[in-house]
């Protein structure tokens, strides 16, 4: 697993931006190398800024959208439409406005599906194994960037402190009694997030300055699930100053004036 690198912009307008601006770059160099690329999608706050971010830059047009395949990380089990679902913000944002091939977009289902939250995280699970090539050792893609937001408590994902989903070790599962609402929940496990070449956690606020000190210290992920968001290749911190407040200077690197 690799060591974190810490970036801190000015503000959370600048962050989504710049965040923006690298999501962009690192899609464009995997579609370079391989032809097609594997992108995980986060909620919350500073996740759906990002995107709106990149569907306003010209240079989104960079990317070959019809080859890249859009997951995510995690899923409130709500029903298609509902604008709490993660998904409905990230089509709002983004996906609604760029040329996406509606076979790669790989949702969460939710209640509406028929399905249980169990039958639903199988069927992700499922749909996981079938897209892992023998080359991503595991039984998921090892994706090209998997962008996670993070709680005031050190969620990502729907993972949440001392919730027994941390222990489990298939591709994604169901999350019940999730601390944040709505309570059922569906997520990708941490094998899987850990299998990621790039994972990048991306925070902004003061109410998450004790969160990402935490995550950077040596803090376990089962008390501070964030400490265990880390990639193989690469692992960003993406923070801006408020969220970056309690950590220590020599820890972070200033990018925005
Ligand atoms: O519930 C969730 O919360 C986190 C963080 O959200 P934020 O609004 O505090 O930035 C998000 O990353 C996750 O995907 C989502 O389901």
């Amino acid at each position: 697993m690799s060591v974190p690198t810490v970036i801190i912009h000015r503000d959370a307008d600048m962050l989504a931006k710049a965040v923006a601006a690298r999501v962009i770059v690192r899609i464009v160099d995997a579609q370079s190398a391989k032809g097609s690329a594997h992108l995980v999608l986060t909620g919350g706050s500073v996740g759906i800024a990002t995107l709106a971010e990149i569907a306003a830059s010209p240079a989104r047009d960079a990317i070959d959208w019809r080859n890249l395949d859009i997951w995510w990380g995690d899923e409130r089990f709500l029903p298609a439409g509902d604008s709490e679902r993660n998904e409905t913000g990230a089509r709002k944002a983004l996906l609604d406005h760029v040329d996406v091939d509606p076979a790669r977009v790989h949702v969460m289902r939710g209640p509406d599906s028929g399905m249980t939250a169990e039958e639903s995280a199988e069927a992700y699970a499922e749909e996981l194994r079938r897209a892992a090539r023998p080359e991503d050792h595991g039984p998921a893609p090892a994706f090209d960037l998997l962008m996670l937001g993070m709680g005031p408590d050190g969620h990502v994902a729907s993972l949440f402190p001392e919730h027994p989903a941390l222990y489990d070790t298939r591709p994604a599962m169901a999350v019940h009694g999730s601390p944040k609402p709505p309570p059922t929940r569906i997520s990708l496990s941490f094998p899987v997030i850990q299998g990621a070449n790039e994972v990048w956690v991306v925070a902004a606020g003061e109410e998450k300055a004790g969160a990402v000190r935490l995550a950077l210290s040596d803090s376990g992920p089962m008390q501070v699930p964030a400490a265990g968001a880390r990639g193989r290749r690469r692992t960003f911190f993406l923070l801006d100053r408020a969220a970056a407040s309690k950590i220590p200077s020599s820890l972070g690197r200033i990018s925005s004036p």
